[in-house]
């Protein structure tokens, strides 16, 4: 997917992927990863979703990264936060009090600018990027986390069906990406209501990736 597909969704308003409330599969697993309270949640590709204020309601802390300025600028707004803006390298750095969002290519993201993190939350974005670039982004945030623990959600369908994204991220595959890193749990799969388009079924695969203890 070009930069510029992303840009149109959001100065269209076409993003269907936001959703009204928390994501349920979120608050449902978050504490299986038993993190501290203060504990600092990567969100990589992060929009401006509302999972965002129900992680600062928790009492954790938030780093994002995000493509489109537009979605940041709306996100601080919904949260009723004026943040401080630098220059990043490449990056513009949204800063208020227990938030960092990062706005451009998270490739530009590095683990120095991103900072230490102590858990990884990725829904609809390893999905929302094509094959050739999934390997790229899974080895890419590993590096920028130091494999952070993670609650990875994918969607799971006949791709055949469909073009996406959200594509298909089969479990093998998620496997392929982070078992050298992680030890990898499937914590559930539940079925997306109504399946995709209405018409195709699909679920979600809730993952929950840890650290490898050394043998
Ligand atoms: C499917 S949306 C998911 C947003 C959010 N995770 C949610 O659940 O609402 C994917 C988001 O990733 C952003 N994005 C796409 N490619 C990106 C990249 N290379 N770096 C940073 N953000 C990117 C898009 O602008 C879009 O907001």
């Amino acid at each position: 997917m070009e930069a510029s597909f992303w840009h149109q969704r959001w100065e269209r308003n076409e993003i269907g992927f936001h959703e009204a409330s928390a994501n349920a599969l979120l608050v449902k697993h978050l504490p299986s990863l038993s993190l501290a309270p203060q504990s600092r949640v990567f969100i990589p590709l992060c929009g401006k979703t509302l999972d965002i204020h129900w992680l600062l309601n928790q009492g954790l802390r938030v780093a994002g990264a995000e493509l489109s300025e537009l979605a940041v600028t709306q996100l601080f707004a919904e949260l009723k936060l004026t943040p401080e803006i630098t220059q990043r390298g490449q990056l513009r750095h949204y800063h208020a009090k227990h938030i960092d969002i990062f706005v451009g290519d998270i490739f530009d993201l590095t683990a120095d600018i991103l900072g230490p993190v102590d858990a990884i939350y990725d829904r609809a974005a390893l999905v929302a990027l094509p094959a050739p670039l999934r390997e790229k982004y899974a080895a890419h945030l590993t590096a920028i986390s130091h494999a952070a623990p993670q609650l990875l959600i994918c969607y799971v369908y006949e791709q055949s069906q469909l073009s996406g994204p959200p594509f298909s991220v089969e479990d093998a595959e998620v496997k392929q990406h982070y078992q050298s890193q992680y030890t990898l749990e499937l914590l559930e799969c539940p079925e997306v209501s109504g399946g995709f388009k209405g018409r195709v079924p699909a679920q979600e695969h809730v993952w929950r990736l840890s650290r490898q203890t050394p043998i």
